[in-house]
């Protein structure tokens, strides 16, 4: 699977989230050449304030493998990944995280997010996860657009 495509189910996933009355983020991970895990948040859904799409990716991934470590997975994120996530990734060994939008433009459509990059967090905790930002950047950062079209919206 190219990221491309990987990102293209982590955008439906993402899609799927807003037409629920969830944030808009989706993550999809691959291992192997198979996708193994695709969630979109679900903050408001289950009322738990970890539950980013990249942290309910990891828990899907981690229970289709049967495994807490996921060496070689490949991630697709629409957003760039909070420092909470950025650690997970870390600790679940993910090889490479693909993003399309950024932390900034999250914190501009309402999301108090702290503003530190997730290289930074990688690269300063001596991580070795590597970050590739920019992936379908344009259409990230639409869904952005699409769920402030929904009026009961809420961020944190
Ligand atoms: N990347 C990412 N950033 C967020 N900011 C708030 N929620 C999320 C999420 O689920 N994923």
């Amino acid at each position: 699977m190219t990221p491309e495509s990987l990102m293209q189910l982590a955008i439906e996933k993402c899609r799927t989230g807003i037409a629920l009355g969830q944030t808009p983020f989706g993550c999809a991970i691959e291992l192997n050449g198979q996708v193994i895990a695709a969630s979109h948040n679900t903050v408001w859904q289950t009322i738990d304030i970890t539950a980013h799409a990249e942290i309910n990716a990891l828990r899907e991934a981690c229970r289709q493998t049967q495994h807490p470590l996921l060496e070689g997975a490949i991630v697709a994120t629409t957003c760039e990944p909070c420092p909470m996530c950025a650690a997970a990734l870390h600790w679940a060994r993910v090889e490479k995280v693909y993003f399309g939008a950024t932390i900034a433009d999250a914190g501009a459509a309402g999301f108090s997010e702290l503003d530190l990059p997730a290289e930074k967090v990688i690269a300063a905790g001596g991580g070795s996860t590597i970050l590739v930002p920019n992936l379908l950047r344009d259409e990230c950062q639409a869904l952005f657009a699409e769920w402030k079209q929904d009026e009961k919206r809420r961020h944190y």
